[in-house]
């Protein structure tokens, strides 16, 4: 089912064309957005706002990114509140946010933050499964479908819709996750390289990514 599906909120949806899914969508606000990187370390980034999206997912656009070549670097992440915000440990979104901040701005990039939260389950679903997990010792894609949903419910349409606004056709892409590229690639927007991100493992992260793993994620 498609994210927008899911939400129930109703957004532009994506026309095919040869086989290439669009969509259309615009920007809406681009607006000075400083942050921090590391103590005082900060770098002027770009917040970018859009209309047609099924939630209010945004684009962080690095310094440099118009004078690379035209493969930037690009992060496409999605929402993880507990992971994001209160560095969880269960998982390793934290770390990779990080890693993906502190890589593009060292040279230029986007940083596409797409509000699919749970893997597209919802924060209340995800602390379900959480619950799953914790108690009757299912993984994390054992968990979802016990809840009714299937492993995974993202959509990365519109992340290639946001990007395409921005005049991204083509870039490299900080992912470990093979889903990312093949869907970026159905979209029209051409992947040249797959940058690996980091392997964060920690006591408490191990069997999410191992369950990960046996998915098809490329994690060492
Ligand atoms: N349903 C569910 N979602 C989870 C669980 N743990 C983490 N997530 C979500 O998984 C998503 C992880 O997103 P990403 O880090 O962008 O993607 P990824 O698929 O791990 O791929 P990478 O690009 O390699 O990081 C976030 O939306 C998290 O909220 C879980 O146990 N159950
Ligand atoms: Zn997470």
């Amino acid at each position: 089912m498609a994210y927008w599906a899911l939400t129930g909120v109703t957004a532009y949806k994506p026309v095919s064309v040869k086989g290439i899914r669009f969509m259309s969508i615009a920007i809406s606000t681009r607006v000075r957005l400083p942050v921090i990187l590391k103590g005082d370390d900060i770098v002027e980034t770009e917040i970018v706002s859009y209309e047609g999206l099924s939630s209010e997912s945004v684009a962080i656009v690095f310094p440099g990114t118009d004078k690379q070549s035209d493969t930037p670097l690009v992060r496409i992440h999605s929402e993880c509140l507990t992971g994001d915000a209160f560095g969880s440990a269960l998982c390793d979104c934290g770390p990779q946010l990080r890693e993906a901040k502190q890589r593009i701005a060292r040279e230029g990039g986007v940083l596409i933050y797409l509000r699919q939260e749970g893997r597209g389950i919802g924060l209340y679903n995800k602390l379900k499964a959480y619950k799953l997990q914790q108690d009757m010792a299912m993984d994390t894609f054992t968990a979802n479908r016990h809840l009714g949903f299937a492993n995974d419910m993202r959509s990365y349409d519109e992340a290639s819709a946001m990007l395409s606004a921005l005049g991204v056709s083509s870039c490299r892409l900080l992912t470990n996750n093979p889903d990312k590229v093949s869907a970026l690639e159905e979209t029209g927007i051409q992947v040249t390289e797959r940058v690996p991100t980091g392997n964060f493992g920690n006591a408490h992260n191990s069997r999410y990514l191992e369950a990960k793993k046996s998915h098809g994620h490329f994690l060492d």
